[in-house]
């Protein structure tokens, strides 16, 4: 099976082109292939499918095996993948996803690459029970969280996956490894969620940190860029628009005041091609 290693700022992963559906061990695939001793090592494996409604469909699934229902990192990559190649013709790209529907994504190009991809991420879900949390509620806002020993307060917010904002005094430093855990798998999030540690610079830029649902510690997270510029819009720290600093560098996300879509601009990348045993 011929696959192809790509990122967005360091989240990495295995892309598959030209199957018809997702293969019934994908999950079993995702946990041998993403695992970076004895596989080739990845935070998620990618499917780019065909689509009805869209020109391409987008599976991920994270490095344990689980099946997510958005990635804003994952569609960039998807989106150059098939630019690139040739697979589409101008640069505009339309990707359905699982969780956020149909996806537009523009393209910003040289000499025929993609440099930079924007996507509208479309409205984030803030209601408690959508995201889903277990709090029923219109917006779950700057709330507190127990864990066994330690206190937090967060925001959450859906982006097509569920997310927890949680403001530190210092998001690059932070110990994501003890914390990170215990947060992913909280009784108030009822199919976990991703953890975005994040320290706010000024009203224009935010360092954060992210422990993702499913994938522990990445570089990078898309969508956790997302809702963490909502979240802190909701807290009033930021203006609608910021550079997000990520550990594998910047993602550059708008919340739009008239439509109330969110837009992510950041760049993706090929790795190499190889061929793996299925
Ligand atoms: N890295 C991603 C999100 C991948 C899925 C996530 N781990 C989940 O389970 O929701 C991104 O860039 O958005």
């Amino acid at each position: 099976m011929e696959f192809t290693k790509m990122h967005g700022l360091g989240n990495d992963f295995i892309v598959i082109y030209g199957e018809q559906t997702l293969p019934d061990h994908a999950e079993e695939l995702a946990l041998r292939w993403c695992d970076r001793y004895f596989g080739i090592g990845a935070d998620g494996l990618v499917y780019i499918l065909p689509s009805e409604r869209a020109d391409y469909r987008m599976r991920i699934i994270n490095s344990d095996g689980s099946e997510a229902e958005q990635c804003g990192n994952a569609i960039r990559c998807v989106a150059k993948y098939v630019y690139d190649r040739g697979y589409v013709q101008g640069e505009e790209v339309t990707i359905e996803t699982l969780g956020a529907g149909v996806q537009k994504v523009a393209i910003q190009s040289q000499e025929g690459r993609a440099v930079t991809v924007t996507v509208d991420m479309g409205q984030p879900v803030l209601d408690g029970l959508r995201v889903p949390t277990t709090i029923d509620s219109e917006q779950v806002v700057d709330i507190p969280i127990e864990t066994d020993e330690a206190s937090f307060r967060f925001t959450a917010v859906s982006m097509g996956n569920p997310h927890c904002v949680i403001y530190v005094d210092d998001a690059v430093n932070f110990d994501l490894n003890t914390w990170g855990p215990k947060l992913e798998a909280h009784p108030l999030f009822p199919k976990k969620v991703n953890v975005e540690f994040a320290t706010v610079l000024d009203r224009r830029t935010v360092d954060m940190r992210v422990w993702e649902r499913g994938a522990g510690p990445t570089l990078a997270c898309g969508t956790g860029a997302c809702a963490t510029l909502v979240s802190s819009v909701l807290n009033g720290k930021t203006d609608r628009e910021a550079e997000i600093r990520l550990k594998g560098g910047s993602l550059f996300i708008r919340w739009d005041e008239q439509d109330n879509r969110v837009y992510m601009t950041g760049p993706a990348a090929f790795v190499y091609t190889g061929n793996v045993t299925v």
